[in-house]
């Protein structure tokens, strides 16, 4: 099984609510966690690992709550983004002190047995700080799954990653889900999370924003209403025009430009040349305004 349940989980620090009444379950597999800078995602998972409370709601796995809960703890197994601050241990070293915390009956086959799992037996005998990111993140995940939790959380694991290292570690991730586990990761972007993830959860300033797959997620996010400015030798002529137009929502005038809010891109973009030619208008200018990835998920949570 191996479910992830929040339910109306909030957690705040002081004034500052940094998880706001969510709810959602994870189950096995691959899920991606998008959302942006300051999001909540750290917290969300600091709870979910059992490394803070929730200050109200719960999160349990398969029904237990994971709060000052040691059982299971040896379900779960967090990747912190924070760099590893022992770098005069070796890749070994590092991993073998982990199997030892949970106590493992032989802690030493544990540790090759993961270092092979992860692809980092050759350079186990190295020190941590000659690694480089991608193999950081490799011995961080082998730390994580050498007592075999069931659920693997990562924060931010392909941040700084180059490609090469990024495709080996989605490989991995990818395996694990298949092999059963509950395998949650988090990201700032979005065809990062769409690669990797089966499932996605949106959050957005603490609050939960959506839930689906990378289609479902994929269409919110393109079928927004995305607003363009727009300049042309005749700025009060094309909002008349504009305005009779199916994919036009709304034409602010302004100064220099017209502010348009569209609802379907696709045929905007196509229709609009076509339009200023008929009408013997010419177009100085077409561009998105509110682009952000910000604006992107502040849309989402106003739905
Ligand atoms: N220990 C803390 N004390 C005070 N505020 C905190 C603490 N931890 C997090 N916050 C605040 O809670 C909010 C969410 O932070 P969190 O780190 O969970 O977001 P995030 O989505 O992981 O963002 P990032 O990817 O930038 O780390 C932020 O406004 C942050 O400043």
């Amino acid at each position: 099984m191996s479910d992830l349940v929040l339910d109306s989980a909030s957690r705040w620090f002081g004034n500052v609510v940094a998880v706001n009444d969510v709810s959602l379950s994870i189950g096995p597999g691959v899920t991606g966690l998008l959302g942006p800078n300051g999001a909540g995602k750290t917290t969300l998972m600091a709870m979910m690992a059992g490394y803070l409370a929730p200050s109200a709601g719960s999160v349990t796995l398969d029904g237990q709550p994971v709060w000052r809960n040691t059982a299971i703890y040896r379900q779960i197994g967090l990747v912190p983004e924070r760099e590893l601050s022992f770098g005069y241990l070796t890749g070994r070293q590092f991993v073998r002190a982990n199997a030892d915390l949970h106590k493992l009956p032989d802690a030493a086959a544990a540790t090759e047995r993961i270092l092979g799992v992860v692809d980092m037996v050759e350079p186990a005998a190295r020190r941590l700080d000659t690694y480089s990111k991608g193999m950081r993140q490799r011995i961080k995940i082998a730390a994580a799954l050498v007592h075999e939790p069931a659920v693997l959380l990562l924060d931010e694991p392909f941040n700084g990653v180059d490609p090469r290292q990024r495709m080996h570690l989605m490989d991995l991730l990818r395996r694990l889900g298949d092999q059963g586990k509950t395998v949650l990761f988090s990201s700032h972007i979005l065809e990062e999370v769409e690669r990797l993830a089966r499932h996605i959860e949106v959050v957005v300033s603490g609050r939960h924003a959506a839930s689906g797959d990378f289609g479902a997620i994929r269409r919110l996010m393109t079928d927004r209403p995305v607003q363009y400015a727009v300049r042309s030798s005749d700025n009060r002529r094309l909002a008349a025009l504009l305005m009779a137009e199916a994919s036009v929502r709304a034409v602010g005038l302004r100064k220099e430009h017209l502010d348009v809010q569209v609802d379907d891109l696709g045929s905007f973009a196509v229709g609009l040349p076509g339009l200023a030619r008929q009408h013997d208008l010419t177009l100085f200018e077409l561009s998105p305004s509110d682009e952000s990835l910000e604006s992107v998920f502040a849309y989402l949570v106003a739905r």
